[in-house]
């Protein structure tokens, strides 16, 4: 079958996914993020199982990912068996320079903070476009469809632009895999990430946001294939 979701080709996001798929052991179980740049990162991975005879076990973080994975021939296990991962590798939508990241570009936000959170080691992959001096793309929140418009409500009085996300290929919301909405927030430049985390986790009806605050490194792939890595 053809695969018309196929993501544009990337030089730097593959130059990022593949150093990040060096740096897993056999033994380790691994934390499978979600969306273009990590995708190369999971049929590197399923390379070196076949090829290398890799031991790993992989936990995914969304439908994507599992089929992707699946595909490249990575074992997969999950939270309940493996509930400690010793790597969790993802992509980000932007990076600043203390390593906070927001991420849920893709609606995955949940299940890639719960598995990141679960990895002694967190590997961001990514092109150079996403660092910023500043974080100030739109803040993805997963949103029980109950709580929505409370939640709404409180985004603007926190002085966020929040929307609704629309699913391109059907009417209506995006629905995530956890069955849920996201609300997509913009609140122009974040000064301080940590302590908007803290207030968007206290909106009822707010399942998870898309700051991360525990990014250990970056991977930064380059069009010719180098890659510069960012520690905390
Ligand atoms: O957070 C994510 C999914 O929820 C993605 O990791 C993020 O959107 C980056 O995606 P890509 O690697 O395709 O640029």
């Amino acid at each position: 079958m053809t695969d018309r979701n196929q993501a544009k080709e990337s030089p730097e996001k593959k130059a990022a996914g593949i150093y990040a798929a060096s740096l897993v052991k056999s033994g380790d179980a691994v934390g499978l993020g979600t969306g273009s740049t990590v995708a190369y990162t999971i049929k590197e991975l399923g390379r070196r199982v076949r090829e290398e005879n890799l031991d790993i076990v992989g936990v995914v973080t969304s439908y994507q990912s599992e089929a992707i994975a699946i595909e490249a021939g990575v074992p997969l296990t999950s939270l309940a068996e493996t509930p400690r991962l010793t790597l969790a590798i993802d992509g980000a939508d932007q990076f600043d320079e203390n390593l906070f990241a927001i991420k849920g570009g893709g609606a995955a936000h949940t299940r890639e903070k719960i598995v990141s959170m679960s990895a002694d080691r967190f590997v961001v992959v990514s092109d150079p476009a996403k660092k910023a001096k500043t974080l100030s793309v739109f803040v993805p929140i997963e949103v029980m469809p109950f709580g929505k418009e409370l939640v709404v409500k409180s985004l603007k009085e926190l002085g966020g632009d929040p929307v609704l996300r629309a699913a391109s290929k059907k009417d209506g919301p995006v629905i995530t895999d956890n069955g849920n909405f996201v609300i997509d927030c913009a609140f122009g430049e974040i000064k301080n990430p940590a302590a908007l985390a803290t207030k968007l986790s206290q909106i009822p009806g707010v399942v998870e946001h898309g700051i991360f605050m525990n990014v250990d490194e970056v991977a930064i792939g380059n069009a010719d294939g180098t890659v510069v890595v960012i520690k905390k």
